[in-house]
């Protein structure tokens, strides 16, 4: 039994106060040298291989730090350098990396190329850097840094696991060079030796296991494909002698690929028993004696103190199945801690006990990690800890500040008229034209206006109460009326109060809703050195009173003769970007929080609000991992859209948005939300959501994007003309939007002027052609 081990998949790379933020923010304004940029990298790398011995760990992984991203790192390391950033670097230098990451636009060098595009990490909110292979694309090894960082472990003491992105996933997630039309897996046989070359320089250095992650194994994969593909990579790796292997896949069940994932030549098998439970048994009877079972049974993903007990108890029995094993088991996390915040440290006196007795970050993940480790051992070694835990754990359960029965009863006592309007659309859509009086081709934005230094500046001094809650307000109302008036002048149709209360869309409703509480360092990297905050959903959501009316109220009243939306954020994007409670289905909750905003769609219209925004851009992200559980989500993540928008009267008009992905896969979906009026992401991917209108139909309004709102870039009314024309081919003149791809609030003032200006003036031209 001593020969249990216990490790983590990979730490978060950012440092308790998001040094590594600092240190690349300062190094690309040229603050700071790259030899700084370096060093204080190492330090941090220093610091978290000590924070995870300190707990106990026997085994920690090297090469799990990045810059920016993973995924970049290991197609930076072989080679994927498209030729655009090629000569930007002279030896090993890392602008060609950052430019791969993040564009590099240098005039006085001539140098002006964008990033690689960036995807979700699977159906996380990390965003990884989408390489991009070449039909004539060659491989080599390019950069050492895992070799580096377990050679800097190993000066430090540490026999650390150097941790890679596997070869099949890599080519799996990378997508073909523009131009070139082959499938990047049948680049395979190409990579294969520069990975092995890779191998060796780690076995040269001492390392004697390697972890290779191979997460596409939880997705649905052709067997007859895979199998062979990993065979032939596997097999290879196994002839380079001294080393080991402990494959990983994480995030769902290996489901199906399990059978022909344990046969691999591998040492050793790391299962997400979290999120992959159902994996167990079958693990258990098909993976051999000799090689090593890694359970992750403490989640990196979410933000819950484990029920030690319960995790103790799954590991009591793999360990009992591998009684006669030859190879040891071994205790870690189900994913990387990437995906969790550094430290729950800085949050005492920030959050009350009792919620910081429900929680485990990142440096509590380690020690849970450990005590369950040395529990399989010898329990009573830990037993002061595993009590503490179970009473924290109980403590929750018990707590009355999570459960509050009338919300719970009234989710519970809904009938399908809370689902569905009150007449189909076609007769909506009459009594709206009637009510509302717009033209052909309406123009309208999907929110928020440019947050500018002086909003920031402002919202800062009210926080600190250097502006005291009325001033605050009327520096909000005078910001509304100025972004109405501007709207109106230049010819919009329906306007937007411009967001400028709120930070973010959904922090904003979780500060207004009872059930979420926020932290105060519980940052988490969302892609290069962006972080974001998502609020913790602790309990039964409910809303204690109206959040949005009073704004929408005053807005309107700016605006005389033309509508002004309601803008709230949808269920499905609140659940998707907070931290979720784990204690029941993520469904239920966001039932409860559809009825909370369904009671403001229903204030805002007794307001005298027409239209109403509900805006779900997070839906796509939702979206399961394997295609067997797609329609339970997809049929939830409808049926709370519908709850929250179809309490009020056939005139008023709602519309939702959606962006960050490519909706095809879930187009029937979101036909089923019955809005009047979406407005879609499109601008970047034409043809994509055109052939979605072709294959699928669309028969509400909608609008999609005219222009991306990403860049300061000022989009040309010709432009934007030629995109609305091929539109109309589609969409029938009558149900057709012009408006931007998203909100504006990234975006400074005069591009929106000269942007939105140009909108309107496209718009213009189609009626003037249509009549
Ligand atoms: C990410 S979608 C953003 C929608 C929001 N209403 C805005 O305009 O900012
Ligand atoms: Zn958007």
């Amino acid at each position: 039994m001593s020969s249990i081990k216990s490790t983590i998949l990979g730490f978060p790379r950012m440092g308790s106060d998001r040094q590594l933020k600092k240190l690349v923010e300062s190094f690309w304004a040229g603050k700071i040298s790259e030899t700084e940029l370096v060093e204080g990298s190492k330090k941090l790398r220093a610091e978290h291989w000590a924070l995870q011995t300190s707990y106990g760990l026997t085994e920690v992984p090297a090469g799990d730090f990045s810059y920016y991203d993973h995924v970049l790192d290991t197609a930076y390391s072989v080679g994927v350098v498209p030729e655009r950033y090629q000569n930007l670097d002279k030896e090993g230098g890392i602008q060609a990396y950052f430019a791969m990451a993040r564009g590099l636009q240098n005039k006085s060098i001539g140098v002006d190329v964008p990033s690689l595009e960036m995807k979700k990490w699977f159906d996380t909110n990390y965003h990884f850097m989408v390489p991009e292979i070449s039909d004539d694309q060659q491989f080599s090894l390019h950069s050492t840094k895992v070799v580096d960082e377990f050679k800097e472990a190993k000066e430090l003491g540490y026999n650390a696991r150097p941790v890679v992105l596997g070869p099949v996933t890599l080519l799996t997630l990378s997508k073909a060079a523009k131009g070139s039309s082959s499938a990047p897996l049948s680049h395979l046989s190409k990579l294969i030796p520069v990975y092995v070359k890779l191998l060796g320089q780690l076995a040269a250095a001492g390392a004697e296991w390697v972890q290779v992650d191979e997460p596409i194994l939880a997705l649905d994969l052709d067997a007859a494909v895979y199998e062979p593909a990993f065979d032939q990579v596997y097999s290879e790796f196994a002839k380079i002698s001294g080393l080991k292997y402990l494959l990983t896949s994480y995030f769902d069940c290996l489901g199906d690929n399990l059978a022909w994932a344990a046969a691999l030549p591998v040492d050793g098998i790391h299962l997400d028993l979290v999120r992959g439970a159902s994996d167990v048994d079958a693990a258990l009877n098909t993976i051999p004696a000799d090689k090593v079972i890694s359970v992750g049974l403490i989640n990196g993903r979410n933000i819950w103190k484990a029920n030690l007990n319960k995790q103790l108890e799954t590991l009591n029995k793999v360990i009992a199945a591998r009684a006669s094993a030859s190879a040891p088991v071994w205790v870690s996390s189900s994913c990387s801690l990437l995906h969790s915040p550094h430290s729950l440290k800085p949050e005492a006196g920030h959050l009350d006990e009792e919620t910081l007795g429900w929680l485990s970050f990142a440096e509590e993940k380690i020690e849970e990690v450990a005590i369950l480790a040395a529990a399989a051992i010898d329990s009573s070694s830990v037993e002061a800890q595993l009590q503490s835990n179970a009473a924290k754990v109980l403590s929750r359960q018990q707590s009355e500040r999570i459960t509050r029965p009338a919300v719970q009863q009234r989710l519970a006592s809904l009938d399908e008229t809370f689902y569905s309007r009150q007449a189909p659309f076609t007769e909506r859509q009459q009594v709206q034209r009637s009510a509302l009086q717009l033209p052909l081709f309406p123009t309208t934005t999907i929110g928020s206006f440019p947050q500018t230094a002086e909003v920031r500046k402002a919202r800062a001094q009210f926080r600190k109460g250097a502006l005291s809650p009325a001033e605050y307000q009327e520096f909000l109302d005078a910001e509304t009326r100025k972004c109405i008036e501007w709207q109106d002048e230049i010819g919009l149709d329906v306007l937007v109060h411009g967001e400028f209360e709120r930070t973010d869309m959904v922090e904003f409703f979780g500060e207004n809703l009872e059930g979420f509480v926020f932290t105060k360092k519980g940052w988490v990297q969302s892609y290069g050195s962006r972080c974001v905050k998502p609020p913790v959903i602790f309990g039964d959501v409910s809303r204690p009173k109206a959040m949005t009316v009073d704004v929408a109220r005053f807005a309107q009243s700016c605006s005389p003769n033309k509508p002004v939306k309601g803008m709230l954020t949808g269920p499905v994007t609140i659940l998707q970007w907070s931290f979720v409670r784990d204690d029941q289905p993520r469904s239920q909750t966001a039932g409860q929080i559809a009825l909370a905003i369904r009671d403001e769609v229903v204030d805002l219209e007794a307001a005298g609000i027409k239209v109403i925004q509900v805006d779900e851009p997070a839906i796509r992200e939702g979206l399961p991992l394997r295609k067997s559980d797609y329609e339970t989500y997809l049929k939830w993540s409808v049926d709370v859209f519908r709850l929250a928008t179809t309490g009020v009267r056939n005139e008023t008009q709602i519309h939702s948005h959606f962006c960050y992905s490519d909706f095809n896969e879930i187009f029937t979906a979101i036909k089923g939300l019955d809005a009047d009026v979406i407005t879609i992401e499109n601008s970047k991917s034409d043809l994509k959501l055109l052939g979605a209108l072709e294959v699928h139909g669309y028969a509400a309004e909608i609008g999609p994007g005219l222009y991306d709102i990403h860049s300061p870039r000022v989009p040309s009314v010709e432009e934007m003309a030629a995109r609305f024309a091929a539109l109309q081919k589609y969409i029938p003149a009558e149900n057709l939007w012009a408006n931007p791809d998203c909100g504006l609030k990234t975006r400074g003032w005069p591009e929106v002027k000269e942007s939105l200006t140009n909108l309107v003036a496209v718009a213009k031209d189609a009626r003037k052609q249509h009549a």
